[in-house]
């Protein structure tokens, strides 16, 4: 144990007992994770899979990450709890009442013109399309993403998973990118009623915006975005000059990048600014948004990672040994999406799972190839060593700046 660190609860450590039974099948692989099992719980319902299926730009998707899993056996070891939805208390403790009881009012209506005059004014319309059932909806993503983030409070879980979650782009009284409701700032609002210090880190292709200004004032949650950055591209927030405001200052850390970068030299910069990060802050809980619209071969066609490198962000933050909440988000290739959930879920179990698919209700969505490892793509990459050297440099400079614990 750090001598920095309080003495932790031995439920927060991964249990050193190795589960010949039902865990961790060990192989001695390069890039397999540590001996060891974790308590990993996993929120589901057929009524939240229904919802997230009807969603307008990832059809199905839901229902193929969960067969998925499911095919791999990576639920066997794992508490699947059914979600409940949550309340209207509990989502206007980040969303205004306004704005909630829009969405009640709406969930039932199926006409959508009449629908179409009140949406502009809750940032509904072409990006976030009304949807009946879109009350339902927004009550299943939050309210599995604070029952995940209850399991690490209650300490029931080390690792709690919502594949679904991590609608990062939401704000409190309007819809925003594809996102009807934030459920990462519910999750982290109830991690603040136990965990001091929460480190939120984003690695999904957009910046997460949502998140960060719902704690920009704050020094009790840092939020860490790597994200794309250009001129027009959504929401075109995130540069590495907005570190935060007030007490807030030197808390928001966003790593700008630019197309074509691949897992490498992705791997570095991620643990560069995030080992730095922690040894600077010093978080005593983990919330993890894996969006994969990064990966080769994602319509999003911009940054070129596979599964293994973004596997490789997950184990440098899982070796910290904190427990973790981890969040799903993009992801539009869809059958690429899965392989890469279900893969970051044997590394979270520290079970190895064979590259050919297995056999299930969707394995022909996994032509032709029909296996779990994804190649990068032949695409230029726009991030120069210079480039990247400078963003570090400047990341590393803020970082330094915040107070250290015994001050
Ligand atoms: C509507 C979708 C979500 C889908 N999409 C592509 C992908 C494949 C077909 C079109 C987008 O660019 N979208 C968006 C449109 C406007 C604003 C934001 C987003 C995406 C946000 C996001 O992923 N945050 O993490
Ligand atoms: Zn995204």
């Amino acid at each position: 144990r750090s001598a920095s660190s309080p003495a932790k609860d031995e439920r927060f450590y991964p249990r050193l007992t190795i589960d010949s039974k039902e865990n961790s099948i060990m192989h001695s692989s390069p890039h397999q994770f540590k001996l060891g099992s974790l308590s990993v719980c996993y929120l589901y319902s057929e009524e939240y899979i229904r919802l997230c299926n009807k969603l307008p730009k990832i059809p199905n998707r839901a229902s193929m990450v969960h067969s998925l899993l499911e095919a791999y056996g990576l639920l066997d070891p794992i508490t699947v709890l059914r979600c409940r939805k949550a309340t209207q208390h509990e989502l206007t403790s980040f969303h205004t009442t306004d704005y909630i009881e829009y969405l009640q009012k709406i969930n039932d209506e199926d006409d959508s013109e009449k629908v179409d005059e009140m949406s502009q004014e809750y940032g509904m319309g072409y990006d976030c399309p009304s949807m009946p059932g879109v009350y339902d909806l927004v009550g299943c993503v939050a309210g599995a993403t604070i029952q995940a983030a209850q399991c690490l409070l209650d300490g029931t879980a080390d690792v709690a998973i919502n594949w679904f979650g991590g609608w990062h782009h939401a704000k409190r009284d309007e819809a925003a990118g594809f996102c009807y409701v934030n459920d990462v700032v519910l999750g982290i609002l109830k991690l603040k009623e136990k965990f001091n210090r929460i480190m939120y880190i984003d690695i999904d292709l957009h910046h997460g915006d949502g998140v960060e200004n719902a704690f920009s004032f704050t020094s009790k949650v840092m939020t860490v975005s790597l994200h794309k950055y250009a001129p027009g591209f959504f929401p075109s927030t995130g540069n590495q000059n907005d570190i935060g405001i007030g007490r807030g200052k030197f808390y928001t850390v966003n790593v700008p990048l630019y197309d074509g970068i691949q897992d490498v030299q992705y791997n570095s910069v991620f643990n560069r600014v995030l080992n730095e990060a922690k040894r600077c802050y010093n978080p005593e809980v983990i919330v993890l948004q894996c969006g994969v619209d990064t990966i080769s071969g994602d319509p999003m066609c911009s940054f070129n990672l596979t599964p293994h490198g973004i596997g490789k962000c997950l184990k440098t933050t899982l070796d910290w040994k904190l427990p973790m909440l981890v969040l799903g988000g993009g992801g539009y290739n869809i059958p690429h999406t899965a392989r890469c959930w279900a893969y970051l879920t044997s590394i979270v179990l520290g079970q190895e799972i064979p590259s050919e698919i297995p056999e299930h209700e969707y394995f022909t969505e996994y032509g032709p190839d029909y296996q779990l490892e994804i190649e990068p793509s032949l695409r230029k990459n726009h991030n120069s060593d210079e480039y990247i050297s400078n963003i570090l440099t400047t990341i590393s400079g803020n970082l330094q700046k915040i107070p250290s614990p015994t001050s």
